[in-house]
């Protein structure tokens, strides 16, 4: 039995059981609201309640050395509160299965020692916990494509996105420079205050960002996830400072670098697309120099193409992205789907949680293997399994 604790005040009152692997399984409270307790180490992770402003569940943090509580800052997307929950704790996350929940929205993550946690409670100097949305199976790496400006990236994927429409997403950015005059907000950029870009950086609801020509550009963590979630493979056609950031997050993804054939077709390029003022033309040029560079030799990429005939560099890139002649079968949203019953318990077997109602029949438990995850914060965590028994039983 372990002290279950009382959210209002300092007291911790005693209310519930079901002790598994330092989680405790969830009480109703006085209020009607739900909560649930973890402990690691030191300190009980209370999962619970609604956020009174944003409806979604709160995370309180009970310091047994300080003997107080702390309200942590809490990244990601926030899952919506729900009429109960289970908790099962991994090494590093916590496992939050929703009770009654959507077909899409049952398995959430509370980070409390991944890496990404680690850095951003160092960056921040406060206790830090993540939410990220657990997702079925995988789809295939994002694809980031950098280069100087001008050497014809934006060509290049608009060519594949043309050629399979139902493969590629592109991550929308935003980014604070002025609009060009075909350019249309949300389709080719969001284009954003500064003050409000800074906001949201330091809020973290963004994977990257950099400072480019002048300008604030940057990729959100909605704008990656909005790709996946339609069960498409992202492209992000970034700078060689945010491929670097992408790099050190837990997005895993391919790496390209296009260079030009030479600096003089870069610059003929540049002014041909006249899309530039002569200074930022002038700065563009200065910066691809060193982007060059740096593409080249800051081992950040794992290939590096020359966009100098475009079909022959197109050509290139459907090879080394497995599409010469290759025909991908449409993604299917529904695989992505799973119903968890109205209400269950869970325990925890090695990688594997089992999900089980009262009943205890066969045909109502469900496995979920949690041995191949891959992502999470500030993104979403993919790889997620569930089983039911009954189809391991006929097998
Ligand atoms: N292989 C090529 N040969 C000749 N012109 C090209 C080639 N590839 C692209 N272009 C042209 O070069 C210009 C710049 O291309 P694009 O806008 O795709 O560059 P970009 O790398 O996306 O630039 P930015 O980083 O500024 O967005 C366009 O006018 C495009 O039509
Ligand atoms: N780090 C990031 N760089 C970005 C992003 N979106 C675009 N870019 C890069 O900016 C330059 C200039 O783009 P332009 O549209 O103004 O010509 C180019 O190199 C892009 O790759 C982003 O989200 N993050």
């Amino acid at each position: 039995m372990k002290p279950f604790y009382d959210q209002q005040g300092g007291a911790p009152t005693l209310i519930h059981q079901d002790q598994q692997n330092g989680a405790s399984n969830g009480s109703e409270l006085k209020d009607g609201t739900f909560q649930t307790s973890t402990t690691i180490g030191n300190k009980t992770y209370v999962i619970g309640g609604a956020d009174s402003e944003t409806l979604s569940i709160d995370v309180r943090i009970f310091d047994k050395c300080l003997g107080e509580w702390v309200n942590p800052t809490v990244l990601g997307t926030k899952p919506l509160s729900c009429e109960g929950h289970s908790v099962v704790l991994l090494k590093d996350r916590i496992i939050v299965l929703k009770k009654n929940p959507k077909p899409d929205d049952h398995t959430w993550f509370l980070e409390v020692d991944t890496q990404y946690v680690r850095r951003q409670k160092k960056k921040l100097g406060t206790e830090v916990v993540a939410w990220s949305k657990g997702v079925i199976g995988n789809v295939e790496k994002p694809v980031v494509i950098s280069g100087p400006s001008g050497v014809g990236k934006g060509t290049l994927i608009s060519k594949l996105m043309k050629e399979f429409p139902s493969m590629f997403g592109f991550s929308v950015s935003h980014t604070t420079r002025a609009a060009r005059g075909m350019e249309k907000d949300g389709v080719h950029y969001h284009f954003s205050e500064k003050s409000i870009m800074e906001k949201e950086i330091k809020d973290g609801k963004f994977l990257e960002f950099a400072s480019v020509h002048g300008n604030l550009y940057g990729t959100s963590v909605e704008a990656v996830e909005m790709v996946s979630d339609a069960g498409k493979r992202c492209i992000l056609d970034i700078d060689v400072q945010g491929a670097r950031s992408v790099r050190a997050s837990s997005l895993e993804a391919i790496f390209i670098f296009i260079c030009p054939p030479t600096m003089e077709e870069l610059e003929r390029r540049l002014r041909k697309r006249g899309t530039e003022t002569e200074e930022q033309v002038l700065k563009r040029l200065r910066n691809a120099q060193a982007e060059i560079e740096q593409g080249k030799s800051s081992g950040i990429f794992d290939f590096i193409l020359y966009n100098d005939k475009l079909a022959e560099c197109y050509d290139s890139l459907k090879k080394l992205l497995g599409l010469d002649g290759y025909v991908t079968p449409p993604p299917n949203p529904a695989a992505r789907e799973f119903n968890l019953p109205m209400d269950y318990s869970v325990c925890k077997l090695d990688d594997r949680i089992i999900i089980y109602d009262n009943s205890l029949e066969l045909e109502n438990i469900i496995m979920l293997d949690v041995s191949s995850l891959e992502g999470g914060a500030p993104g979403r965590t993919r790889g997620l399994d569930f089983i039911r028994m009954e189809q391991l039983h006929i097998q």
